[in-house]
């Protein structure tokens, strides 16, 4: 499967009260992965909002990946996000099979994506690019460094941090397989306005 398109995040804050009803909406426009991020320690809440994504993303052929929690993630049988403090990529590639899709954070920093992709990472990921409402504090990165990873990685690159609709064709320009949204997608007013969001972010890929 090609990893190429756009990558849905969601948030528990952002999503409260409409969850299921937003992701299903960004289902429906198009979704190449979708990630389940939910910061908080309730175990029982995170087993069933990841079920339910699971049974939808199965609905609309997309794959889930897991924020943080390889464990979670191999309990039902999906991909997970690492980041640098999140563990290992070599024992969470163990866990879940050659199959499974495992993305890494690189920050801005070619170092970390070339050593992920040495450890078995299936994507890598740069940002943030743009200031961003969810992550304010993460660290930057320059679309002259995507010029750089594009020479020398031969994975899917995946950008985030503050991606909307207005600032996302340079990214695809300079090599990017999967924009990684938030706000961008789920701050929107409407389902039907996250359906049109998702579409859009797609039809970037197209040209
Ligand atoms: C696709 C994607 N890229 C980067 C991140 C950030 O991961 P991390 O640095 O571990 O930060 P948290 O998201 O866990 O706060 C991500 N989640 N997804
Ligand atoms: C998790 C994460 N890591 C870097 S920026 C970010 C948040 C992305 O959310 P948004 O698309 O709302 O900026
Ligand atoms: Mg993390």
């Amino acid at each position: 499967m090609k990893l190429r398109g756009l990558y849905a995040i969601t948030d528990s804050q952002l999503l409260a009260g409409k969850f299921l009803s937003y992701v299903e909406a960004a289902l429906e426009g198009g979704v190449t992965l979708l990630q389940y991020r939910d910061k908080s320690s309730d175990e029982a809440r995170r087993l069933r909002e990841a079920q339910a994504l699971r049974d939808l993303c199965e609905r609309y052929k997309t794959r889930l990946i897991i924020n943080d929690d390889a464990e979670l993630a191999a309990r039902l049988n999906v991909g997970v996000h690492l980041g640098q403090t999140d563990g290992p990529l070599t024992p969470a590639r163990a866990l879940l099979g050659r199959q499974a899709i495992i993305g890494s954070t690189c920050h801005g920093q070619l170092e970390l994506a070339e050593q992920a992709a040495k450890e078995g990472a299936s994507y890598v990921a740069f940002g943030r690019f743009f200031n961003s409402n969810t992550k304010p504090g993460a660290p930057t990165c320059s679309l002259e460094l995507l010029d750089q990873a594009r020479s020398k990685l031969h994975l899917p690159i995946c950008a985030i941090g503050g991606i909307t609709l207005d600032n996302a064709a340079p990214l695809v320009a300079h090599g990017v397989d999967l924009l990684a949204v938030v706000h961008g997608l789920f701050g929107a007013q409407s389902t039907a306005e996250v359906t049109r969001r998702a579409r859009a972010f797609n039809e970037l890929f197209k040209s």
